[in-house]
């Protein structure tokens, strides 16, 4: 997250930190959204073909404090029809199952999913979270780091000068200006708060321009919850 500042921590107790094995040694690649005791929602382009853990209750990268609850995965499920070589298709999304469940409380809990085709409006307050750079090129965050990005509707997110058609309306953007995502933070939330109070996860963090993480008039972009709730229940079920 670019320009952001430190989450009060656990304040937004379904993020989890997506991680895999490298050595003996377990690094941060992804973001990723609790939606159950054991199901996770992230993004289909944090999967690849390497050992993964999933930490829930994480706050400092760096630190163990007894808060973090470690779970291996029991299946992944990438959309069938994400294409890593096709990021502007969208289908970025994936579950993943986890190999038993994690104890929910106060600093684990699970996040609301929006209704089927919900739009969050145009400058809808919501904000994106994670642990990716803290400027293109940059290091990783150590603390949870959140920002406030003002939802961009897709009629300007998808014009000449913005991100034109390669934003699908399968797609959440979000804001443009200084405020950005960056690499680390994919697979994460975009938690907006909905009119009954609840926060919900309208995105999962997708894409940033390639010419730097806050590039003026390119939000960061995610792919839209709402689009594919029936997708993401009958995942649910089926595993
Ligand atoms: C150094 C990073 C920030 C470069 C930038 N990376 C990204 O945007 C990566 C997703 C890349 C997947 C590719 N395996 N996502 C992120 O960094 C995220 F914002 F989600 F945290 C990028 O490639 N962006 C990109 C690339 C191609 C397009 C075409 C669809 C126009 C759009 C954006």
């Amino acid at each position: 997250v670019v320009n952001g500042e430190d989450a009060r921590p656990y304040s937004w107790p379904w993020q989890i930190s997506l991680q895999y094995l490298s050595g003996s040694t377990y690094h941060h690649t992804c973001g990723g959204t609790l939606l159950s005791p054991d199901w996770v929602m992230t993004a289909g382009h944090c999967i690849g073909s390497r050992t993964y853990r999933v930490v829930m209750g994480e706050y400092d990268l760096t630190k163990q404090e007894s808060n973090e609850q470690i779970r291996s995965v029991e299946k992944i499920v990438v959309h069938p029809n994400w294409n890593e070589n096709c990021l502007s298709c969208g289908n970025d999304i994936a579950m993943i199952k986890l190999a038993s469940p994690v104890v929910l409380n106060d600093k684990v809990q699970p996040s609301c999913v929006p209704e089927s085709g919900e739009v969050a409006p145009h400058d809808n307050p919501c904000y994106i979270t994670g642990w990716g750079r803290i400027y293109s090129g940059g290091p990783l965050a150590t603390k949870l780091q959140q920002a406030l990005l003002p939802v961009v509707g897709h009629s300007v997110c998808s014009s000449s000068g913005w991100w034109g058609s390669t934003v699908k309306t399968t797609m959440i953007c979000g804001g443009g200006d200084i405020l950005s995502g960056c690499h680390g933070d994919s697979g994460g939330p975009l938690n907006c708060r909905g009119r009954d109070g609840r926060w919900y996860v309208q995105g999962v963090t997708s894409f940033v321009s390639s010419r730097g993480c806050n590039t003026l008039m390119k939000p960061t972009v995610f792919t839209r919850t709402s689009s594919f709730t029936k997708w993401i229940s009958d995942t649910m079920l089926q595993y």
